[in-house]
């Protein structure tokens, strides 16, 4: 027999790919009863296009990735939709790259740089791999740490050329920064493959979000019509209960429900922003910028915990919510973190890795 529809209230705060797909999850697991804030004017988030001399640029996301064994959801609805995309042909670098006097290096000069570059990161990506292992414990350096153990750090405007693209491009952060353990391997492209499509459509990447909102949100000539998802409402403040919710935005609005999922980015979260009642538990009073959560357990719970892996621990900690409060978002995907696939897949919340599968779980 089929269960009766849930009665539970769900907010989703955001309308980005994340906010979307668990809009879409819960709508399909038979929720009905949910709103979506944006603080925004507009669906998409962090995929979103400007124009530039009546030219549709993108602002945010711009790469489709594919030729890897799995496919990238994203990249199948830009098919579908017909996309224009082209192929970013990074092999075309070595013939590209200038020099900082004027004029072109040689073609073999680069393509040496490269393949010192190709052994650097395959060296880092080994050595990540241990210290992921069991042996390597809570060990981790930075990319440019890896690269000092591999006695070859760039150096000179040819190689750090090089390095900016291999590593702070991709990850829009120097090397000094970047987590060796949390960039290599790097599985979305292990995954979907290295092959990169530039969106260059003038209806913009954020039609891809927009196909997916019009699968189950009312709408009228590409305008979303459907009084669940609200635009322009800026949360500022979200006050859990034993047995609710109650959200106020920036307009003084206020709502109420019995579970939230929370969408918005980590920068979004660091600032203050979102005020949380009570707060999130982490020591951000006591250590400012450690970003440290503190968890205390006891008895069966603790030992339970020393049994087993630190990396299952740690995937317990941030799939957990905080009493009615879900996150979804980029940045909880722990997988594709960083990607629109990432965003996509933390909306789902199908498997029992996902952060929201608890509250799918009720339902079923
Ligand atoms: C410049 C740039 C380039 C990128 N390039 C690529 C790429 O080539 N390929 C790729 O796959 N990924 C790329 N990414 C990453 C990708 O864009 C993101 O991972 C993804 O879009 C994040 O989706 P999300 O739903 O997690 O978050 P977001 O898209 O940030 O959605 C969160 C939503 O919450 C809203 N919000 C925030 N605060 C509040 C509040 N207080 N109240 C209400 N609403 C709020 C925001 O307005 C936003 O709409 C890029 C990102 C950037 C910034």
């Amino acid at each position: 027999s089929r269960s009766p529809p849930p009665s539970d209230s769900v907010i989703i705060i955001g309308a980005g790919m994340s906010g979307i797909m668990a809009a879409k999850t819960l709508e399909e697991a038979g929720y009905k009863d949910y709103i979506i804030l944006e603080a925004d004017s507009r669906i998409g988030g962090r995929v979103h296009k400007g124009q530039v001399d009546g030219n549709t640029v993108e602002m945010g996301a711009n790469w489709l990735f594919s030729g890897g064994p799995k496919s990238s959801p994203a990249h199948e609805i830009a098919k579908k939709i017909k996309l224009r995309t082209l192929y970013s042909d990074y092999g075309n670098l070595s013939s590209n790259i200038y020099k900082q006097g004027g004029g072109l290096y040689e073609k073999h000069v680069v393509e040496s740089a490269f393949k010192v570059a190709d052994a650097r990161q395959e060296f880092g990506t080994n050595l990540s791999k241990i210290l992921s292992s069991k042996k390597g414990g809570d060990d981790d350096i930075s990319i440019l740490g890896s690269q000092r153990l591999f006695k070859q750090v760039p150096k000179g405007p040819l190689d750090l050329a090089v390095d900016y693209f291999y590593n702070d491009f991709e990850e829009a952060e120097p090397t000094r920064i970047s987590s060796l353990k949390n960039t290599f391997p790097r599985q979305l492209m292990e995954d979907f493959g290295e092959d990169s499509y530039f969106v260059a459509d003038p209806r913009g990447f954020e039609t891809v979000v927009h196909y997916i909102a019009n699968q189950f949100l009312s709408h009228n000539n590409n305008k979303i019509t459907d009084p669940r998802l609200q635009l322009k409402k800026t949360v500022r403040k979200i006050n859990q209960s034993k047995n609710k919710v109650i959200i106020t935005t920036e307009d003084g609005s206020v709502y109420h429900a019995n579970y939230v999922i929370v969408t918005v980015s980590v920068g979004v979260l660091q600032s203050d922003l979102i005020g949380f009642v009570p707060r999130l538990p982490h020591l951000e009073n006591e250590l400012p910028g450690e970003n440290m959560i503190f968890v205390t357990v006891t008895d069966e719970e603790s030992r339970r915990i020393e049994q087993q892996s630190e990396k299952k621990t740690k995937a317990e900690i941030m799939q957990q919510p905080f009493g009615r409060i879900y996150f979804a978002g980029e940045h909880t995907n722990s997988t594709y973190l960083g990607y629109v696939d990432g965003a996509y897949f933390s909306g789902t919340f199908r498997s029992p890795s996902d952060s929201l599968y608890p509250l799918l779980g009720r339902a079923t």
